[in-house]
């Protein structure tokens, strides 16, 4: 069953088009990353899935219903960037507030130890840090045991302790069979935290995979090496090499074959290469490569 299903979606604002021929399904119960540049379509594309745009052309179903019905029933849960919480109530209120208007609720007491929230459940929602009340709207967002988790950069206001208690507790949700959705700039908690990972750019999907395979499918290597003061002229021409760059006296050659760079490197040039070092192409290659506007 697909959790999620857009069918050649646009969407403009004006003369902008935010998102353009979107086609995407989603299986139910895998997790997927949403990665990509600001003004990729990210939000955009999150607010269809929950009926707070309609597309400009084509259709986006949710657990093969509209948005709204899925909305309505009570299916779909959400952490968006924006949103106050009432600052007198406390935390422990202001989730089982949220919990009482679903029909079938999770535990209150599970829930708050799933946003680790425990130790919070009476401070006041005005008195949080930001990243405290982030954690607060990810428990009021799977708080109604949604089908669907949609979490659009749920991590932005976030240091680096609470980042990682945040994904055990979304990774705890999504290990109950969930599908959760979620929009990230940071390559590291895509690679981390999701199971299939769809780049966007220019509101178009431009590579959709597992961390592994997209960083495969860009393919790319980089040799490295001390060139100390040596001229670097030369290097661009060198077999395979699609970039050169030079820093503090350490080279680094983009390249697509790795074998015959090397090769022509110590053969063709008389150059003295030391600390040679070849690398494949991490996510953030891959990514800026992916996304680079042409
Ligand atoms: N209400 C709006 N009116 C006009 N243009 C908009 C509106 N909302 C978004 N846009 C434009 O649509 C494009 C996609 O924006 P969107 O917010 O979906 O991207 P995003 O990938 O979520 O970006 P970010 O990572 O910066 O949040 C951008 O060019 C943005 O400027």
């Amino acid at each position: 069953m697909e959790a999620i299903a857009f069918t050649d979606v646009s969407k403009s604002y004006g003369d902008v088009l935010a998102v353009d021929g979107l086609d995407l399904s989603v299986r139910a119960g895998t997790t997927v990353a949403l990665l990509g540049p600001n003004g990729a379509g990210k939000s955009t594309s999150v607010n269809m899935l929950l009926g707070l745009l309609r597309p400009t052309r084509g259709r986006v179903e949710v657990l093969g219903r509209s948005p709204d019905e899925a909305v309505a029933r009570g299916e779909v849960g959400a952490m968006l960037q924006s949103g106050e919480l009432i600052p007198e109530l406390t935390v422990r209120e202001t989730v089982d507030f949220v919990r009482r208007l679903y029909p079938d609720p999770l535990d209150l007491d599970e829930i708050l130890a799933m946003a680790d929230l425990a130790g919070l459940a009476k401070r006041r929602a005005g008195k949080l840090s930001e990243g405290q009340a982030q954690r607060v709207r990810f428990a009021m967002a799977v708080a109604g045991a949604p089908e669907l988790l949609l979490l659009d950069e749920p991590t932005a206001a976030m240091d680096v302790e609470s980042r990682l208690r945040f994904w055990a507790g979304m990774r705890d949700y999504a290990a109950r069979g969930r599908t959760v959705l979620f929009a990230t700039h940071y390559l590291q908690e895509a690679d981390e935290n999701s199971d299939r990972v769809v780049v966007i750019a220019r509101g178009g999907v431009v590579a959709d995979g597992t961390a592994a395979e997209i960083k495969a499918g860009v393919g790319g290597q980089a040799v490295h090496f001390t060139l100390g003061r040596q001229p670097a002229a030369g290097l661009d021409a060198l077999p395979g090499v699609t970039a050169v760059g030079i820093q503090a006296g350490a080279a680094t050659l983009q390249t697509t074959d790795a074998d015959a760079t090397v090769a022509a490197l110590y053969r063709g040039t008389s150059l003295e290469v030391r600390d040679l070092r070849i690398a494949g192409a991490d996510l953030e290659e891959a990514f800026l490569t992916l996304t680079r506007e042409s």
